[in-house]
């Protein structure tokens, strides 16, 4: 008998993200048929060398025609662009999800799109690595991570169902939260660190003009995890900054106020503060590893191939 929970999952975006969608559907036989489009040529042919899927499109209006499940997988602010071109080709009762690392504003550039007989439900698998394209994905990456979905109320709850069954076939683990408060949560724990990096890992770069090379010659590994994040995709994360604006920039000034502090300790040689602060946060790390629930990138160290070049002609 067959494992399938949809007949045909339709993938838009097929790179880190939807590749890794696109190998675990494989890997479980989670779907006995899935399609894929992407906008670019390039990328739908390393889909197809990849083996990704049973059938490629250029056009995401055609590879939705047939899709009980479609999963959109592109940059945050491509979402609306998206959702204009599948929303009137839309099978009744078909499922419509995402994956964006913001979901306000995701929700309100696709909700006006959906035609009423289909199930719109945004999610946010929280699981990836600094890698994007295609050849980065794998099977594995969202196994024992969580994936936030943000229904609207009044969203079917079988439907509902459906899409917390397909991720947690796909090794997550499902919570439900509205989109404001996903984004406010995300931003210190994810879009916060991933600014703080490329900011610190710029200013180094803007240093080395006067220290030459002792920036690269001696980085130690704190300095090296920084670049790891700030290596991350650049067009999917200015998609981020502007499309999480309000709850990035609140949490900055948080931030920016406790760095204040933070600088103040240091120069007053208020050595208690830091001794406090320190203690503190090296309580918090260990009681995030003793619960299991250390984020490093699970494939890092991975140096997989970067086979789609962010930003470039499409
Ligand atoms: N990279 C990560 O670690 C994670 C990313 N996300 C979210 O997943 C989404 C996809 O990210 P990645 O897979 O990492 O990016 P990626 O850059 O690896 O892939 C994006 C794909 O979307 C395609 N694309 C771009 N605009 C398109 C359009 N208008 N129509 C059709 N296809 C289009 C690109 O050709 C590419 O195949 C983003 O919204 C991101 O915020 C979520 C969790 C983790
Ligand atoms: O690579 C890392 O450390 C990440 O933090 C990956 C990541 C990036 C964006 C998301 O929305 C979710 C996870």
């Amino acid at each position: 008998m067959s494992k399938a929970l949809f007949e045909n999952i339709t993938l838009i975006g097929i790179g880190l993200i939807g590749s890794s969608i696109a190998r675990v559907v494989r890997a479980k036989g989670l779907a006995d048929h899935v399609t894929i489009a992407t906008r670019s040529a390039e990328t739908l042919e390393q889909a197809r060398t990849l083996g990704l899927g049973d059938a490629y499109f250029l056009s995401s209006a055609e590879a939705v025609a047939n899709a009980d499940l479609v999963i959109v997988s592109v940059p945050v602010g491509a979402s609306e662009a998206v959702a204009r071109e599948i929303g009137p080709h839309l099978k009744p009762g078909a499922i419509v999800t995402d994956v964006g690392s913001t979901k306000a504003s995701v929700v309100k550039q696709m909700q006006p799109h959906m035609p009423d007989h289909v199930h719109f439900i945004a999610g946010h698998p929280i699981a990836g690595t600094e890698q994007s394209g295609p050849a980065a994905g794998f099977a594995e990456l969202f196994d024992g991570r969580w994936c936030i979905l943000t229904p609207s109320p009044g969203t079917d709850q079988q439907a509902i169902a459906r899409l917390t069954g397909f991720w947690e076939a796909c090794g997550s683990k499902v919570d439900q939260m509205d989109p404001e408060h996903h984004d406010l949560v995300l931003a210190i724990v994810s879009h916060l660190p991933h600014i703080i990096a490329y900011n610190i890992v710029g200013t180094a770069d803007d240093l080395e003009t006067v220290t030459e090379s002792e920036v690269i010659k001696y980085s130690a590994s704190g300095f090296r995890d920084f670049t790891r994040l700030a290596a991350s995709d650049p067009v999917m994360w200015r998609d981020v900054c502007l499309h999480n604006k309000d709850a990035i920039l609140e949490m900055l000034a948080r931030f920016s106020e406790d760095l204040s502090s933070l600088q103040r300790a240091v120069r007053w040689g208020d050595g208690e503060q830091l001794l406090d602060l320190f203690t503190r946060t090296r309580g918090i790390r260990r009681s995030i590893v003793e619960a299991g629930q250390d984020t490093e990138a699970p494939n890092f160290g991975r140096n997989a191939p970067k086979t789609d070049v962010p930003g470039a002609p499409e």
